[in-house]
């Protein structure tokens, strides 16, 4: 099987992962602020730290391109944030010293080559601080396309009544899934509704992270009637390739239009889908593109579905 070194280091990375994130979520962890303004905790810190770390071992020439970096972490004004990182990898990576946590963070300061990973050590930071979804998201890209990506959602439960689902597909091999708890990958396959007053909905909790009223507009001109899920993360691609949900809307929100999504935002999630038969594109219908910079520069909305509502998406969209 192609790219199953790959897979099996990638699984294991997200999940020692995961776990350092529940630990943490234990404990309420108070959120520090970027210079973006956006939120960070230690956990997605530690989570980088234990994702860089073991791609590091494994692939030591694969770039890593990581959300987060240490800068603001090595500072003094936040030692007491950095211990705390410090313990929780600690937990997981005993004998490391806080320099050498400090760099596997550090790793994921690589760039866009021709093969290289993309790391959310956690996707939905305000769904994690608020007790709702999150996801620990590592995609490799090779040659401008996605070939294995991960995904462990440590609180959604799709087929057990533990919560903790991982995600993971390979180019051309399908998508698979697992509660975390059962440690059996099992094939996914999304939807085969077409009756779309039926159709399942999934957007985002966060308004500002898309287009609400749009949204709206666009649902109502497709004839969608049953009300949307609101989820974080991209936990959201991993219940359209289950087949839970049929369709999954981000258009680009009002209040920033100059806005560009993050490669690491839609890697993992989109090779998941597309292998479990369904499709994602922008709203006009264009292919995310990967291969050339951490943001999507000509995507403009993430339009993600079963492949049978596609086209019907996109025309009442061009309407
Ligand atoms: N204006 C915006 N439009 C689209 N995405 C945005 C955004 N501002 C922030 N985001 C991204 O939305 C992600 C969460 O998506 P969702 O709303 O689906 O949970 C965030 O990931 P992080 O939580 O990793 O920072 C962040 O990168
Ligand atoms: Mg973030
Ligand atoms: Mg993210
Ligand atoms: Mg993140």
């Amino acid at each position: 099987m192609a790219y199953e070194q790959e897979k099996q280091v990638a699984m294991q990375a997200t999940l020692a992962a995961a776990k350092l994130c529940q630990r943490v979520r234990q404990d309420i962890p108070p959120a520090m602020e970027k210079s973006d303004k956006s939120p960070v905790t230690v956990a997605d810190y530690g989570a980088q730290s234990l994702v860089c770390k073991a791609l590091g071992e494994a692939f030591p020439n694969d770039p890593i391109v990581g959300e987060e970096d240490a800068t603001a972490l090595r500072s003094p004004e936040y030692e007491a944030s950095r211990q705390k990182v410090v313990s929780y990898v600690r937990e997981i990576e005993a004998n490391a010293s806080e320099t050498e946590i400090l760099n596997w963070i550090d790793r994921g300061n690589g760039q866009v080559a021709p093969r290289f990973w993309t790391l959310d050590p956690i996707d939905g930071t305000k769904g994690f601080l608020r007790q709702d979804q999150y996801a620990i998201a590592l995609a490799l890209i090779e040659d401008g396309e996605v070939k294995v990506g991960v995904m462990v959602c440590p609180a959604l439960s799709l087929t057990s009544d533990d919560p903790g689902t991982l995600f993971v597909a390979v180019r051309g091999e399908g998508s698979q899934m697992m509660a975390i708890t059962e440690g059996e990958l099992k094939p996914i396959r999304v939807c085969g509704v077409e009756d779309v007053s039926k159709l399942r909905v999934v957007e985002s909790v966060e308004a500002s992270h898309g287009n609400p009223e749009q949204q709206q507009k666009l649902l109502d001109a497709v004839g969608i009637t049953t009300p949307s899920l609101h989820m974080d993360s991209q936990a959201k691609y991993g219940v359209v390739a289950a087949g839970d949900a049929a369709l999954y809307l981000r258009l680009p929100s009002a209040d920033r239009p100059d806005y560009r999504e993050n490669i690491w935002d839609h890697a993992a999630g989109a090779i998941v889908v597309e292998e479990a038969g369904g499709r994602v594109s922008d709203m006009y219908g264009q292919p995310l593109d990967f291969s050339r910079d951490v943001k999507l520069r000509e995507t403009r909305g993430v339009i993600v579905s079963n492949g049978i509502i596609h086209d019907r998406v996109l025309e009442a969209l061009k309407r």
